[in-house]
């Protein structure tokens, strides 16, 4: 059907308006938090990976890290097991751990790969033991109540490095990183790693222009649903002393908030069941989601 002038006109000024943000961004790093709640609908899927490849081929060079919790729950109730977390961190004992590697390494890692490649884009999957590129320890955690005791939730890991060189090299052959959340220890155990902190160290030590997080809200909300925008490290942590940040969205704002202080551009936290929400954030005018600003 031939469309009517105006919406013809709409079209048109929606591609132009995309000129000045491909110029901006051209050569420029984009780390893109895929999260396991924004993987929901298989177009919505289809859609991410188009809109990975479209940016790809204006120029940037889009990173994905994917998490996927939902998944690892399905398959961890597929053996009787329940998925536990204390502050947004699962807890992972060696069956858990084993569970997380295969589903995130493996079936989740390579659905995404998958996707952008059959949209035409050129994905390698990792995991951060390919190359030994992100280095993990376990993670201690303090008793939020009992501040001087410690929760052992097991093989959980907290970055101590991630080497930048295997995905410099995957980009000067035009290939899409695609990084499941796995650290490996100095002993060459595995670490299960929050996708949203490797994300988050990843876009400081590529010295990324920006960090995407898609999630499945607006963003951040307020007590009364509204969306918050604009927000800097004393907010956040009036937000998290009132209780209106919680649960997954915790390592969420810890990690955009280290970015942005560490020199990352802007950080977005987006809603992923909005279709072509990164392509929207990315390349036109239109404010969505949560802006995490340095100061
Ligand atoms: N203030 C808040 N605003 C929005 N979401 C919040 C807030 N506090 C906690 N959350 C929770 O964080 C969740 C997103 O984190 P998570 O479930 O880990 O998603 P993902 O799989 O995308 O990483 C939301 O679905 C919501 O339940
Ligand atoms: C330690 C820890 O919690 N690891 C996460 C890793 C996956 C993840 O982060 O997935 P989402 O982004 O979908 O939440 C987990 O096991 O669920």
């Amino acid at each position: 059907m031939p469309l009517s002038p105006s919406s013809a006109k709409d079209k048109a000024r929606i591609l132009a308006e995309a000129l000045p943000y491909i110029q901006r961004f051209h050569g420029k790093t984009i780390v893109i938090k895929y999260g396991g709640n924004a993987m929901v609908e298989e177009n919505l899927k289809q859609g991410f990976a188009r809109d990975v490849v479209l940016l790809k081929l204006v120029g940037m060079n889009p990173v994905v890290v994917h998490g996927g919790g939902p998944q690892i729950n399905d398959m961890l109730k597929r053996i009787g097991k329940q998925g536990e977390f204390i502050q947004g961190m699962r807890v992972t004992d060696a069956e858990t751990m084993d569970m997380v590697e295969m589903v995130l390494g493996g079936l989740v890692n390579k659905d995404i790969v998958n996707l952008i490649n059959r949209q035409g884009g050129h994905a390698v999957g990792l995991t951060g033991k390919d190359g030994g590129f992100i280095r993990a320890k376990k993670m201690l955690m303090r008793d939020r109540e009992k501040t001087d005791e410690w929760i052992d939730i097991g093989q959980v890991g907290e970055i101590e490095s991630i080497d930048p060189a295997l995905i410099a090299l995957l980009e000067t052959r035009d290939f899409i990183p695609v990084i499941a959340p796995i650290g490996v220890g100095e002993s060459g155990e595995s670490y299960n790693i929050n996708a949203d902190l490797v994300a988050g160290r990843l876009a400081s030590v590529l010295g990324a222009e920006k960090l995407i997080l898609l999630t499945n809200t607006p963003g951040v909300l307020d007590r009364h649903g509204n969306l918050l925008t604009g927000l800097t490290a004393q907010r956040v942590d009036e937000l998290f002393e009132d209780g209106t940040i919680s649960g997954g969205m915790m390592p969420k704002i810890g990690s955009a908030l280290d970015a942005v202080k560490s020199g990352v551009k802007s950080c977005h936290i987006i809603d992923g069941r909005v279709e072509h929400g990164l392509l929207l954030e990315v390349l036109t005018d239109a404010g969505v989601g949560t802006l995490i600003k340095a100061s």
